[in-house]
């Protein structure tokens, strides 16, 4: 038997969706629209149990039904063209390029400094913009300075069950706050600010941003120490949740009610009705009322399950019944606004916006994101001015600064919406996040949604909402965060075998599944870089995403792989969180993910509507500590199955075509990265001993020189096994 069908015939991937316990969900609907028992939307038992269970017994080619040609694809296939409606970003991406060449002309080792240059030079041609006024950090330097401190392990944090709580405010935490690895997952804009950038040069510092994490943390920890010393959180009662619509009760995203059976505009209705949704999902039917009522409303629900039309349907709502104000026509003011933490998201969230607009000719969406030309968003808000602005922090904070009018019409904000909340409070996003609610008036709505969200969170959530808002979770206590249909295996192997091990199970997911699209995530960009070229010289159909890569091309994969069946997306974590591609058959993650939160929000990308999907979490023996912070996530431990000795050859011959210079760069990266995880980067000498074994594992002789700045910034100097430039 190949050694990959012994791998998955041992697999005991089967986890069954937990006995109905609806009686036990605490949240009440604010209305009449849970009333009816909700329907089942997926199987009970998965269809793929008993195909493992076969495969158990029996070779796999005996199961298969299609032939070889049908398996083999060399393109994407693409479904239904029109199923996917134009990016709202597609002209802009174009130019993204620019912002591109900038970067890669500069060949002075000054990258930040010439960066906050360019800030400032713009900055000095508005310097008297209205948001200096309003906040006053339109003249301030948004670098951060490098500082030392212990930081601690790794956070855990505990599940939470259903809630809807009434209050806020802040309270002391019990346990200190605990950093984040820093991946890939921003906006770049955020990406360029972490660390020590007037050091490097370019090519350095993109490593700096994937390495030079530990400093950043410590100011973060910092930042939250501030900000978390306030008062105790008042917890209350929770009503009841409305109910899923499977008998399992825990994974059914359809609710009960429809969209036309709750107060919203005929045409609001038009639109979700062009858009293909009937039923409203949980998380819609149980904040939907709510936030009609105007409340605040801090959202949890599973990824997957419609947050993104429920904070935009009310919001649309709120833009739809406002009075016809005297209008400035230079500068309109901005509702709502948006915040999402990548662009990807942030377009997404846009397009979703204009789907259900479809009907309200006068309520115009526009997005802004980073990596592309700030002078056309300027022209193109301008010539075509929004109620509803959906923007990257960094991108805002920069036509904050720079575009004439823009914080006059911030002051209209109605609605200000975080999503991917937990994110955008958490470490590298949250001053922006404080400077953009300065920026818009206090009197406003606010709603917060994510997949996640810590207790660190909820304790700091008052930044930005009322005392009085809601937490509504949707999330059943006693029920996991992630979806019951989605299968967890997590395979503990020795690093060297990773890379053959990984061709080995897309090989076998491939044969498995013609429809196959899949999601492989990685530590870091360079990391992420080596592995789809490694993957593309095996000749698997693969493409790569991350941040590193300028804009266009970044849009232009997104939209590929969302319309494409038959196609692997290698990607760091700027795919993580919130990006909707349909009828992804199975998530991979290779390393260490940065945390609880990120492995759930990867994992997320799978069975998104009640779909099923499969999730493997790679790891290697001495990253095996991460999974007591998952434990109580149904992951099956997977036995690690013999490679045979010509996928192995077959990988390390790839492995030799691969560019020296992405090796180089994912050593680099696969330093920094594990240097800024505390438990890992405590002992130095492992750390590198580590290292080194990676640099094997590329088939490299001897470990890549690294430039001694970056080993000074890393506090690796001297390191034994280390070379220097
Ligand atoms: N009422 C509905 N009925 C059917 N499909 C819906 C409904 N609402 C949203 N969807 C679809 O569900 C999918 C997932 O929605 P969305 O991306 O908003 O999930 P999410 O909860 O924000 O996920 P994540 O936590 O990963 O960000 C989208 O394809 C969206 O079009």
């Amino acid at each position: 038997m190949p050694t990959t069908k012994l791998f998955f015939s041992q697999l005991r991937l089967l986890h069954l969706p937990s006995p109905s316990s609806s009686s036990s969900l605490t949240m009440k609907p604010p209305s009449s629209l849970f009333l009816s028992r909700p329907s089942r939307t997926f199987f009970p038992t998965f269809p793929f149990k008993f195909k493992y269970l076969a495969l158990r017994n029996a070779p796999f080619r005996a199961l298969s039904t299609r032939s070889d040609s049908t398996r083999r694809k060399e393109r994407p296939r693409l479904s239904s063209p029109s199923a996917t409606p134009k990016s709202l970003i597609d002209d802009e991406a174009e130019l993204s390029d620019w912002v591109d060449e900038i970067r890669t002309a500069r060949v002075d080792s000054d990258f930040g400094e010439s960066t906050r240059n360019r800030r400032q030079v713009r900055r000095d041609t508005n310097s008297n913009s209205s948001f200096s006024r309003n906040s006053g950090f339109s003249q301030r330097r948004f670098g951060r300075e490098l500082e030392k401190e212990d930081n601690g392990g790794f956070r855990t944090r505990k599940r939470r069950g259903v809630e809807l709580n009434r209050g806020s405010g802040g309270k002391s935490l019990s346990r200190k706050p605990k950093p984040q690895l820093m991946s890939d997952d921003e906006d770049d804009e955020v990406v360029v600010r972490k660390g020590f950038k007037g050091f490097l040069s370019e090519e350095e510092e993109e490593e700096e941003e994937e390495s030079g994490e530990s400093e950043d943390d410590e100011i973060v920890r910092k930042s939250r120490t501030a900000l978390f010393g306030g008062t105790k959180q008042q917890q209350q009662p929770a009503p009841a949740a409305p109910r899923a619509s499977s008998p399992s009760g825990t994974d059914s995203y359809l609710s009960d009610t429809r969209f036309d059976q709750c107060s919203i505009s005929p045409l609001s209705l038009k639109g979700v009705k062009d858009a293909g949704y009937e039923k409203m999902t949980i998380v819609q039917a149980a904040t939907l009322p709510v936030i009609l009522k105007g409340k605040d409303v801090l959202a949890k629900a599973r990824t997957g399950t419609g947050k993104t039309v429920a904070f935009l349907l009310p919001s649309i709502e709120v833009v739809a019944n406002s009075p016809p104000t005297e209008r400035d026509h230079r500068r309109p003011p901005i509702h709502v606004l948006v915040i999402c933490p990548t662009r990807e998201l942030a377009s997404q969230a846009a397009t979703e916006a204009a789907k259900l607009l479809k009907y309200h000719p006068t309520i115009g969406v526009q997005v802004v994101i980073g990596g592309t030309r700030l002078a056309l968003e300027q022209k193109r808000m301008q010539a075509n001015p929004c109620q509803i602005l959906v923007a990257t922090p960094g991108r805002l904070r920069d036509h904050v600064e720079n575009t004439a009018g823009f914080a006059t019409r911030l002051m209209g904000v109605k609605v200000l919406v975080l999503d991917e909340a937990d994110h955008l409070l958490d470490m590298g996003f949250r001053k922006d996040i404080e400077k953009i609610i300065a920026a818009v008036p206090k009197q406003r709505q606010t709603l917060m949604f994510s997949a996640t969200i810590p207790d660190e969170v909820r304790q700091v959530c008052h930044i930005a909402l009322r005392r009085d808002h809601e937490f509504i979770n949707t999330v059943q206590e006693g029920t996991e965060e992630t979806h019951s249909q989605v299968r967890q295996a997590h395979l503990v192997a020795p690093l060297d075998k990773h890379f053959s091990l990984l061709y080995a199970l897309l090989k076998e997911h491939i044969a498995d599944d013609v429809d196959y699209k899949v999601l492989v995530f990685c530590t870091t960009a360079m990391v992420t870089r080596l592995v789809a070229e490694l993957l593309g010289e095996l000749n698997l159909n693969v493409r790569e995403i991350h941040s590193r890569k300028p804009q266009s091309y970044r849009t232009r994969v997104s939209e590929e792989f969302r319309k494409s069946k038959g196609l692997i997306l290698v990607t760091s974590d700027v795919s993580a969180r919130g990006v909707d591609y349909p009828d992804v058959t199975l998530v991979v993650q290779v390393g260490l993910p940065a945390d609880r939160e990120q492995y759930i929000h990867r994992l997320g990308r799978t069975g998104r509507r009640g779909k099923e999907g499969q999730g493997i979490l790679l790891l290697a023996p001495w990253e095996e500590f991460f999974l007591s912070t998952v434990k109580d996530l149904p992951i099956e431990k997977a036995p690690v199955p013999s490679v045979d000795p010509d996928t192995k050859k077959k990988v390390e011959r790839a492995l030799c075509h691969v560019e020296m210079k992405n090796k180089e760069a994912a050593y680099q990266a696969w330093l920094g990265y594990y240097n800024s995880n505390k438990k890992i980067g405590r002992d130095k000498y492992r750390l590198v001993e580590l290292a080194n074994e990676f640099s094997k594992c590329m088939m490299l002789d001897n470990p890549p020189a690294i430039p001694k700045l970056v080993l000074g910034k890393m506090g690796l100097r001297n390191i034994p096994g280390l070379r220097s430039k």
